[in-house]
């Protein structure tokens, strides 16, 4: 073996296989930054809003996160919060372990709309088990804030979801947001792992699972 091959087998070595892909949506009303929540935690990078432009249908992108050594890959949809894109955007829930509901503290309506979204949620994700969280955006407009953090996570409570408030401007929060979600996941093995006597343990969805995928909700 060549010292370069050599080289790229320890590479290779040293990068932990992955333990499972999971499916993670942003739904929320448009212009509560989920798009940008999505940047910085994939690109730790923010777009003024001379830059930024509504999301046309679907976007996502992938990250890779370890847990308890372990090595996680995530999709993450980032759907179009319009009402035009309504029904494209309702075919992505299928196959997603995670959904997480934006709204924006600086927007009593984009928090009062979140009924709707919780709605759709049931609709187009029937089960129990996909694990929810409600994030609160956008907390650096602190003088400008119309929902205060005590009712967000009342709101959240009363939805069994996880809560949590961020800012992807600064930053503060959206790491710790999908650390916290995709543990929820890992715990949650019956939304992902699938034991079978015969073949030993079989993951679900391995695969970005997209609108074609399995469905774990
Ligand atoms: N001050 C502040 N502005 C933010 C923050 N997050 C996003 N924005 C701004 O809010 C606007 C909307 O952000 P997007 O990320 O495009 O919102 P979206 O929810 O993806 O919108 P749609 O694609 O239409 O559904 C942009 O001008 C962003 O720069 C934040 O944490 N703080």
């Amino acid at each position: 073996m060549s010292n370069i091959q050599a080289a790229a087998a320890a590479a290779a070595a040293a990068v932990p296989e992955i333990t499972a892909t999971f499916k993670l949506l942003l739904i929320g009303d448009s212009n509560v930054g989920k798009s940008s929540i999505l940047l910085r935690f994939t690109d730790d990078h923010f777009l003024p809003p001379e830059e930024t432009s509504a999301t046309i249908g679907v976007d996502f992108k992938v990250k890779y996160l370890e847990v308890d050594s372990q090595r996680y890959k995530l999709t993450i949809w980032d759907t179009a919060g319009q009402e035009r894109f309504r029904t494209l955007t309702s075919s992505y829930y299928r196959g997603a372990q995670g959904v997480i509901l934006v709204y924006d503290v600086s927007s009593r309506e984009s928090f009062d709309n979140l009924d709707t979204w919780f709605e759709e949620l049931k609709t187009y994700c029937s089960g129990e088990d996909v694990v929810k969280m409600v994030i609160g955006n956008k907390i650096d407009k602190e003088s400008e804030r119309q929902v205060s953090r005590k009712e967000g996570a009342e709101y959240a409570r009363k939805h069994r979801t996880l809560f949590l408030e961020c800012s992807a401007k600064t930053k503060i929060g959206v790491q710790q947001a999908m650390e916290e979600l995709v543990n929820k996941i890992v715990e949650t093995p019956g939304l992902w792992r699938k034991s079978s006597p015969s073949k030993g343990t079989v993951y679900v969805n391995d695969v970005p699972s997209g609108i074609a995928g399995g469905c774990a909700c």
